[in-house]
């Protein structure tokens, strides 16, 4: 972190409000699911918190599926800014699930044991249990990804897979667009977030393990003019963020 240095860009980021799976503690990865009641309300509030610090956005990314898109909508309806260009990729998709994907966690957890699903939650690079290719619930039998090449759709991912998806992306087409001096917004899911914050914030293989994004809460970065992190943030306090952080990590174990 270099503070001294003048903060040239703002990129705010959201996960997502809590969406059905996320209520029933399903694994969900690429299965495109909707937000529930208390999602949608999170991402209005998301948009408040936004909209109380006077943020204006000129362009927003997000993934293709809906619980995203549906949280963007919410906090673009929110801050008023339904005019902004959206764009939206499979590359910041939730990291795939693979064969975990429709699972409870807490039923996994107690048939694989608490560490067992740590490692598929959160090693860095050990992917879970593959989907087959031939398995009706794999991408490529997904319209939406009929124009991605079926070679680069994944089975399933570790977040090492996950960053080497999404960091491409953020370089691309994120970077051009704060560099052109645009205000970003990106509403993305869990794990694709961690794989941003893991680049951004220069966190380890180790440090990322233990850190836990909750949702429809937004997060800031700020820049110098050569994109260098000069600092980073959330929009609730300290004590808030972290019971929240504490129940994110808890879904993966064992009632
Ligand atoms: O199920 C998922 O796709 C993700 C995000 O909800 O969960 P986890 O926090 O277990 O990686």
């Amino acid at each position: 972190m270099q503070a001294s240095k003048k903060v040239a860009h703002r990129v705010v980021f959201a996960r997502h409000g809590e969406s059905l799976w996320n209520k029933e503690n399903r694994f969900t990865g690429w299965y495109d699911v909707g937000l529930t009641e208390k999602g949608i309300k999170e991402a209005k509030t998301a948009g408040e918190l936004i909209r109380e610090r006077g943020f204006q956005f000129d362009v927003a990314h997000t993934s293709v599926l809906k619980r995203a898109i549906l949280t963007l909508n919410g906090i673009l309806d929110t801050t008023d800014h339904h005019h902004i260009p959206v764009h939206k990729s499979y590359r910041l998709n939730e990291r795939h699930y693979g064969g975990l994907q429709g699972l409870n966690k807490a039923e996994t957890a107690a048939k694989h044991g608490d560490e067992q699903v740590l490692i598929w939650r959160r090693s860095f690079d050990i992917p879970p249990p593959s989907l087959e290719e031939t398995d009706e619930r794999h991408p490529s039998f997904d319209r939406k990804y009929s124009l991605v090449p079926k070679s680069a759709l994944p089975s399933t991912e570790s977040l090492k897979l996950t960053i080497d998806r999404v960091l491409p992306y953020w370089f691309d087409n994120i970077c051009s667009h704060i560099l052109e001096g645009k205000n970003v917004l990106v509403v993305a899911h869990g794990n694709s977030l961690r794989s941003m914050v893991k680049y951004l914030s220069g966190m380890s293989n180790e440090e990322i393990l233990g850190y836990n994004i909750p949702t429809g809460i937004p997060f800031v970065y700020e820049f110098d003019e050569d994109l260098n992190v000069l600092n980073n943030y959330y929009l609730i306090d300290e004590e808030e963020l972290k019971a929240k952080q504490e129940e994110v990590a808890n879904q993966g174990k064992a009632k």
